[in-house]
């Protein structure tokens, strides 16, 4: 399944925004979303909440691929705007993990300006502490399994 078509929402507020992924794996996750009205603050630049917005989901999908699909749960996220992103820029956002532990994993995520004239302008760096490892819920199995036969496509 193509992760920028219709059917495939690894996580469904981003992919309400209109956010793209492109690369979905243990060790980076990463994808695109274009600055609409949808993503703004009165002031027509990127909302802070949606910066933070595709931090938790980045970091959390890379933690649920790095602990095997298992559940995991975002316990702390902070986040420092570093440049504003206005209204009709286009942002690409990267995720990384820092530490994968048995129990604790910590992501750093970027976002950036991606103007391909300009030198690369970093929007904001977020790091999100997960914890991993928890059992599935019945209701999410088939959720993760979706995911799971599209990471082994890649
Ligand atoms: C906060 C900063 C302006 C501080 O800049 P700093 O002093 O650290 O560094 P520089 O002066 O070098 O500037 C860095 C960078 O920012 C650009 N910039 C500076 N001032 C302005 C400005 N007045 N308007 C636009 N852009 C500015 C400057 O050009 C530099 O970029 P270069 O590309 O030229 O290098 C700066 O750190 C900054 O702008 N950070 C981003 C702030 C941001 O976008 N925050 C998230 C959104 S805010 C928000 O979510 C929000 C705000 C509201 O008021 C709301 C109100 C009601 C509802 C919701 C709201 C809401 O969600």
């Amino acid at each position: 399944m193509d992760p920028k078509s219709a059917e495939f929402t690894a996580d469904n507020p981003l992919h309400i925004l209109g956010f793209e992924f492109e690369e979905l794996s243990a060790t980076r996750v990463s994808g695109r979303l274009a600055v609409t009205d949808k993503c703004c603050q009165p002031f027509k630049v990127l909302h802070g909440g949606v910066s933070a917005l595709i931090a938790e989901g980045l970091a959390s999908l890379g933690a649920g691929i790095a602990s095997g699909y298992k559940r995991v749960a975002g316990v702390h996220l902070s986040i420092h705007h570093i440049r504003p992103a206005a209204l009709g820029e286009s942002v690409f956002a990267e995720s990384f993990p820092v530490s994968v532990g048995k129990t604790i994993q910590v992501w750093e995520v970027r976002l950036w300006k991606t103007k391909e004239t300009e030198k690369k302008k970093m929007i904001s760096t977020s790091r999100v502490t997960l914890l991993s490892g928890l059992p599935v819920p019945d209701h999410a199995k088939d959720s993760l399994d979706q995911l799971k036969k599209f990471v082994s496509k890649l």
